[in-house]
């Protein structure tokens, strides 16, 4: 399907429907204001992401004299026009990979599109030309925007252009996104924060079933990478983002002793298959080994950064926990059921999950596992106890 003309275009307005928005069958979305007329629907995505709606509405007007819409138009939701058809499910899901669809995001009322003199000027930040202008002419029309702050220093480019050159100029950072099938929803459930998120989501549903993982892998070209991250707070506490959207995918590593080699690649591969992007630390065969070492290995990866999270797996997960927690940078949590997992994750912030192989089977492991990977550190009251973990320092003497 090639690009549609601009009189042409189906105008959408779309947005994620927050979980007080969903009734069965139908949108109930009231905060919803249309540009200009048009019925409501919500639609649900396949199964894989079946948590997730859609709210999309189509502009009024028939043919050439449908009015496109006008970026500022729409109170703040985003706009995406030119036939964006993401994953629905009316659609078949998945297009957006092949169709030469145009992407228009502006976050908030943004008004008219930067001329090409405001796009090609550099950016404040890292001086660099981020708009799709001169350098990028005959390579398609993509690029990122002018870049923006999000008021903690990531930098949130704007996002315009064609769907599968945002892919094809992706930074350096971006990793490959596909997430198990019953991670996906709950991913995806998270990921309406932003506008931008829910673009990435769609880019993401769609990706999932075209298998273009492996073209995230290219290096990039374009300007973004140098925007990324600015946040103050490093790149190990910024969340990955991409052009302002945040990435799915994480790189985890996993470790055992003997006791649990076997276990390991089992949950190893399950992790893969799920498109995560697993490092195994080994061992890689059942002599008997010292779990401390494994351990000690694992939480210097998770100490420098080069991995986000972690699986430790000993005979009963003990001493494996032991030894990673004595890494000040990991929170390791022993768990042998799922709430503890996804409470490890929201109350204490835990980087590491430990698993004991001669205690838990294959699939509560792997429930333990999903629990964790898809939960989120709740912040608040929690924060200045997790705080309190790292820097023994900062505890009061209850006495
Ligand atoms: O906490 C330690 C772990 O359970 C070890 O996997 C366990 O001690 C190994 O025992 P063994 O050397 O008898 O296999």
């Amino acid at each position: 399907m090639g690009v549609p003309r601009r009189h042409e275009a189906p105008c959408f307005v779309v947005r994620p429907c927050r979980p007080a928005d969903r009734g069965p069958g139908a949108c109930l979305c009231r905060r919803f204001r249309p540009a200009f007329g048009g019925p409501a629907r919500c639609d649900r995505l396949p199964a894989d992401g079946g948590a997730i709606h859609e709210l999309r509405l189509r502009a009024g007007g028939r043919g050439r004299h449908r009015r496109p819409p006008r970026l500022g138009e729409g109170r703040d939701e985003e706009r995406l026009s030119g036939g964006v058809r993401a994953a629905l499910p009316d659609h078949g899901g998945g297009q957006l990979h092949d169709a030469a669809h145009r992407l228009r995001v502006r976050r908030g009322a943004g008004g008219a599109r930067p001329r090409r003199s405001e796009r090609d000027r550099a950016c404040g930040e890292c001086q660099e030309p981020h708009g799709p202008g001169r350098a990028d002419r005959g390579r398609g029309r993509l690029g990122p925007g002018h870049a923006r702050t999000d008021g903690t220093g990531n930098h949130l480019p704007q996002i315009h252009g064609r769907a599968r050159d945002l892919r094809r100029h992706r930074p350096a950072r971006w990793r490959p996104v596909a997430l198990p099938p019953d991670r996906r929803a709950v991913h995806l459930q998270r990921l309406h924060r932003s506008r931008q998120d829910a673009l990435w989501l769609r880019l993401q549903a769609g990706a999932a079933r075209q298998g273009w993982q492996a073209a995230l892998s290219r290096p990039i070209r374009g300007g973004e990478a140098r925007c990324w991250p600015k946040s103050p707070a490093g790149p190990r506490e910024a969340p990955h983002r991409i052009a302002g959207v945040r990435v799915l995918a994480e790189r985890i590593v996993i470790a055992s002793d003997h006791a649990a080699v076997a276990l390991k690649a089992a949950l190893t591969n399950w992790l893969r298959d799920g498109g995560y992007d697993v490092e195994d630390l080994g061992p890689h065969d059942m002599n008997s080994v010292d779990y401390p070492d494994y351990g000690y290995r694992l939480a210097r990866v998770i100490a420098n950064g080069a991995a986000d999270r972690g699986i430790a797996i000993c005979g009963s997960g003990i001493g494996i926990s032991i030894a990673v927690n004595r890494e000040p940078a990991c929170r390791c949590a022993l768990v042998s059921e799922p709430l503890s997992a996804r409470l490890a994750r929201e109350h204490n912030n835990a980087n590491v999950i430990a698993l004991g192989a001669r205690l838990t089977g294959e699939e509560m492991a792997k429930a333990c596992i999903s629990a964790f990977l898809g939960a989120d550190f709740l912040g608040g009251r929690h924060a200045a106890r997790v705080d309190q973990l790292s820097n023994p320092q900062l505890a009061k003497d209850p006495s």
